[in-house]
């Protein structure tokens, strides 16, 4: 069977055709979300959007069920006068209808911002109108239009299966209401709901459903509004929602799909998935309704530049656009013939398969909803723009919607089939009919390809027909054979399948009654009586039969003379055709042949006779001049309106294009920027990264020195347990331990922990006595120091070297040294003590070794003298910066805030760094002799400055009249070159 044939309201007696309404489509925009990196400025959805998420409330039984067959006036499309408004459904308070799109605004049914849920636009878009259309005998089509990825698919299949989701589109919906309806009226009708899915691809219908999916399928095209069939496509009978979602999505996963760089998952076809719901009242009385549900899931428009297709993609591509150029011509033509409906407009649907087959829902017998379905982003702007115009266009579309229904009668469902299929025959009689007194109107219009065309469609057309009245003449053979087997059988025999039903009442009646019979013993007249009533009833009803045959037979014969009339018709234009081409061929002999034709003319001006034969020949040719005149100035005019259109088309093109190509500039501007910020923040990142490794090692070491302070607390509040009544009989030792100013380091720059006074005393005799015997070492040898790790005796590298001499002096010096002797003033000092304390606590400046040697106190030019690298050794260095400490103000800022724990993340770190072991608080002298230094550093730094020294140098560290204010210059292990203390 046909996918629409049932569908076609036949204008025969038995179908009414007294409900046709106008009815607009209605058009609504669904703007879908932004996506990464997009961008939106400039769209804007005028009006409050307060959706309620509630389906509509349900209404009684007993309403859904009219009791006068047919009478209302349709309803619109969601607009059912027993429907609650949109505004009184759940708490919805109003839909926005109107769009801001660059400073244009545009007028809808309804538009859905970005968070419109899926179930919200359902029951605004849709609401009750399953019910209220096709539960009505109402046909009724969703299309989704827009460019491609602007969530078409989304809106109408958000593929899923099993149980309805949240994010399901208006098709599973809508299934899903169909079989709610079935279920609230099959108590009063026989309901079937059969389906198909078909896909038009790259210009071929295919059945989704099918054995053979791939196979092109060829479309039908009845005419003059009585619809369209795809040849060969199955309709399924669907009992359950399951069984129609099941096959539902088998076409959905069969649909032609690929990727592009607009939709990783596009559309490449139109989906069109169709429901046809037939009602058979179980009541005799009621009508009979049938209604179709058609959903279109449109491919969308694409640029091939922005898409990016190439090969076979951009085939589709080229083929999807011309669908939907001839799409948005056929929406104009309707749109001006609506608004202007005294001028006749011609409607392109044959110029695509697509609008063909959606002749119906565009400005035919349907309810019809779009959804424009568009991108808020910026740069879809003009395709956006696009979609809105057309959609507006679409607002003034008219569609003549009538009921699909048919009038209770006596007659039999198959009486019921032949009547509709005798109103369709009938009917397209009529446009044969109609067809032909066309040509005899407008003949001058004939030119050959139209007559060559009208020839081939005529020929369709009669091969049509005729299969038809053979199929009718077959069925009613048929049906006469039964009939006449039924009469003969018709007393021997009870069970007789077309007995009309009366006949079989009485019969039924009969039967109870001879049953009863043995016990209720009835007048044999009575039996007599009723069966001969009976009989009367079956003549009747065979008279009407065969009257109704002969009707049949009679509408027969005037079908089959008009097929011959036709045919006859036909052979008539192919012989006129025939002439024509043989008088064109014959005319263009004699003209090329006769060279005395410019003569004729002339002779004839000068009032020479002309030759009969010639005038008749002139003649001729004129008259046909003239007619061929005609014929070409009609066909130019044609040509330039449709040279204009296709100039305006142009034109539009054109602009689209300029507008797209400084788009794509902005675009590439903008990937240019957003590329130059990657970049930078990639640095920034990896920037960052190394800091971050830094600070967790700065933690690390911060964590194991806490920890070891810890320990170092809890010894010292033993010690401190241990040393309570000590500390009353000599109260300046406890002074002396200060952690912040270890003074207790006077003879030696190595310093132990705060021991006890005695021990000190002896520590310090000792190492005295241990740099006396190395320095007469050193005298003696006159060793090489800074080779040697033993231990080493060091003097200042700029001041001049002591002579020997002056080292025996100095070893009086220190021999005889008292804690008390008084500073000395000589101004030049000398380091003693071992290598690695020397590198421990002391900064690189300026130290030589005694042996005369300069050792790092080179700086390389150009370094900034006040940098931390410029006074301290490379691992003091390793270690501060380890820190956080970047410069010589850091530091001193550190020492200020945090000098202890400073101390002990630097053994921690020493030990990680596999350097010699040192005490906590020898780490904190070497701190407190560094920052002194860096301080003086500073000073002097300042005070060159100041002098007007536009490039300082560092001052000689070991210069002691630079530290001579400083308190506890002893510390930094300084002495006089005579071999006395500097300070105390
Ligand atoms: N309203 C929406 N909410 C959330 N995501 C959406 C919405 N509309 C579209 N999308 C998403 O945008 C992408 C493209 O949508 P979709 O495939 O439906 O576009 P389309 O118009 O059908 O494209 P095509 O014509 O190329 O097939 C999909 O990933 C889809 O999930």
């Amino acid at each position: 069977m046909s996918a629409s044939s049932k569908f076609e309201s036949s204008p025969g007696d038995s179908v009414r055709c007294d409900e046709i309404k106008a009815s607009n489509v209605r058009v609504m925009v669904r703007v879908r979300p932004l996506k990464d990196k997009e961008r939106c400025h400039k769209l804007k959805v005028v009006g409050d959007l307060q959706l309620g998420d509630q389906p509509p409330t349900p209404r009684r039984r007993q309403s859904r069920i009219p009791t006068k067959p047919g009478l209302k006036s349709p309803p619109s499309l969601s607009e059912h006068p027993d429907q609650p408004s949109l505004k009184q459904q759940g708490n919805v308070i109003g839909v926005p209808k109107q769009l801001l799109l660059t400073n244009r605004l545009f007028h809808f049914d309804a538009v859905f911002p970005a968070d419109t849920t899926q179930s919200q636009l359902y029951h605004t878009a849709l609401g009750n109108a399953i019910e209220n259309n096709i539960f009505k005998g109402y046909n009724m089509t969703v299309l989704a239009y827009g460019q491609t990825g602007s969530g078409k698919t989304h809106t109408m299949y958000n593929g899923t299966s099993g149980p309805l989701q949240p994010s399901d589109g208006i098709v599973r919906r809508a299934i899903s209401d169909l079989f709610r309806c079935q279920e609230l009226y099959q108590a009063d009708y026989k309901i079937t709901i059969a389906m198909n899915c078909l896909e038009l691809f790259n210009e071929e219908f295919r059945d989704l459903l099918s054995d053979a999916p791939d196979e092109s399928l060829k479309m039908r095209n009845y005419g003059n509004g009585h619809g369209v069939t795809i040849e060969g496509s199955q309709n399924f009978k669907v009992h359950s929602w399951e069984h129609a979602d099941e096959l539902v999505h088998v076409a959905a996963t069969r649909r032609a799909t690929g990727s592009t760089q607009m939709n990783t998952q596009s559309s490449r076809s139109h989906a069109i998935y169709t429901f046809i719901v037939t009602m058979e009242p179980r009541d005799r009385a009621q009508e009979a309704m049938s209604a179709k549900l058609t959903m279109v899931d449109l491919a969308g428009s694409e640029q091939i530049k922005k898409s990016g297709v190439v090969g076979s993609q951009q085939k589709e591509s080229i083929n999807i656009n011309k669908d939907l150029f001839v799409l948005g011509k056929v929406v104009s033509m309707l749109a001006e013939k609506s608004t202007n409906e005294t001028t006749s407009v011609h409607i392109p649907y044959r110029d695509s398969k697509l609008t063909e087959y959606l002749q119906d829902s565009l400005g035919g017998n349907c309810f019809t909803l779009l959804i424009a379905c568009i991108s808020p982003a910026d740069s879809h702007n003009d395709e956006s723009m696009n979609t809105l115009r057309y959609a507006e266009r679409s607002r003034s579309i008219a569609n003549h919607v009538k009921r699909n229904s048919v009038r209770p009668s006596n007659m039999s469902p198959a009486d019921n089939a032949l009547q509709l299929e005798n109103n369709r025959l009938r009917a397209e009689l009529n446009e044969v009919r109609k067809r032909l007194a066309d040509n005899k109107e407008n003949p001058g219009t004939t030119n050959l390809s139209h007559i060559e065309e009208k020839i081939r469609r005529a020929k369709e057309e009669a091969r049509a027909t005729r299969e038809s009245c053979l199929n009718v003449a077959n069925q009613v053979s048929r049906w006469r054979d039964r009939r006449a087997g039924n009469t003969k059988e018709i007393f021997r025999t009870p069970t007789v399948s077309i007995d009309p039903p009366e006949m079989q009442t009485g019969r039924n009646l009969l039967q109870e009654l001879t049953m009863e019979g043995g016990d209720v013993l009835r007048p044999k007249l009575e039996l007599t009586r009723e069966l001969v009533a009976l009989s009367n009833q079956i003549d009747q009803k065979r008279s009407e039969l065969e009257s109704l045959e002969r009707s049949s037979l009679n509408k027969l014969d005037s079908l089959k003379t008009q097929i011959e009339l036709e045919e006859s018709k036909r052979d008539e234009l192919e012989k006129e055709v025939s002439r024509m081409k043989h008088r064109i061929h014959l005319m263009a002999t004699n003209l090329r042949d006769d060279k005395s034709f410019p003569q004729i003319f002339r002779s004839r001006s000068e009032g020479d006779e002309i030759p009969g034969d010639v005038e008749m020949k002139v003649i001729s040719t004129s008259t046909w001049k003239d007619e061929r005149l005609k014929e070409v100035e009609a066909e130019l005019k044609r040509v330039s309106t449709e040279n204009k259109l296709l100039k305006d088309q142009k034109i539009e093109l054109v602009a689209t294009k300029k507008a797209f190509s400084l788009q794509v500039d902005d675009i590439l501007k903008q990937c240019d920027e957003v590329r130059e910020k990657n970049v930078q923040l990639t640095k920034e990142n990896e920037d960052l990264k190394a800091t971050l490794a830094k600070v967790e090692e700065r933690f690390k070491i911060q964590e194991a020195s806490l920890g070891e302070e810890n320990d170092c607390l809890k010894k010292r509040l033993e010690d401190l347990e241990m040393r309570g009544s000590s500390d009353t009989e000599s109260p300046s030792s406890t002074s002396s331990s200060s952690e912040d100013r270890p003074t207790d380091v006077d003879n030696n720059v190595v310093a132990g922990d705060s021991n006890p006074s005695e021990e000190k005393d002896e520590e310090h005799s000792t190492q005295k006595e241990t740099l006396i015997r190395l320095l007469e070492k050193a005298v003696e040898d006159n060793v090489d120091c800074a080779d040697s790790l033993a231990s080493s005796c060091f003097s200042m590298s700029e001041a001049p070297l002591p002579s020997n001499d002056d080292k025996e002096v100095y070893i009086d010096n220190m021999k005889e040294m008292k804690e008390d002797d008084p500073p000395c003033k000589c101004g030049v000092s000398s380091v003693f003590a071992k290598k690695e304390y020397v590198v421990f606590y002391l900064p690189k400046i300026g130290v030589t070794c005694s042996c005369g040697k300069r050792r790092e106190d080179q700086l390389p030019p150009d370094s900034d003298p006040s940098a931390l690298r410029s006074i301290l050794r490379e691992w003091q260095v390793d270690f501060l910066e380890s820190t956080g400490i970047q410069d010589c103000v850091d530091f001193l800022h550190a020492v200020k805030q945090r000098k202890i724990q400073l101390a002990r993340e630097m053994r921690v770190w020493r030990k990680k760094k596999g350097l010699p072991s040192m005490k906590t608080q020898s780490c904190s002298i070497a701190i407190y002799i560094w920052s002194r230094t860096c301080r003086v550093v500073l000073r002097n730094l300042a005070e060159q400055k100041a002098k007007g020294a536009t490039k300082p140098s560092r001052p000689n560290f070991l210069d002691v009249s630079l530290f001579s204010d400083e308190a506890s210059m002893s510390t930094i292990g300084l002495r006089s070159a005579c071999g006395r203390r500097t300070f105390v």
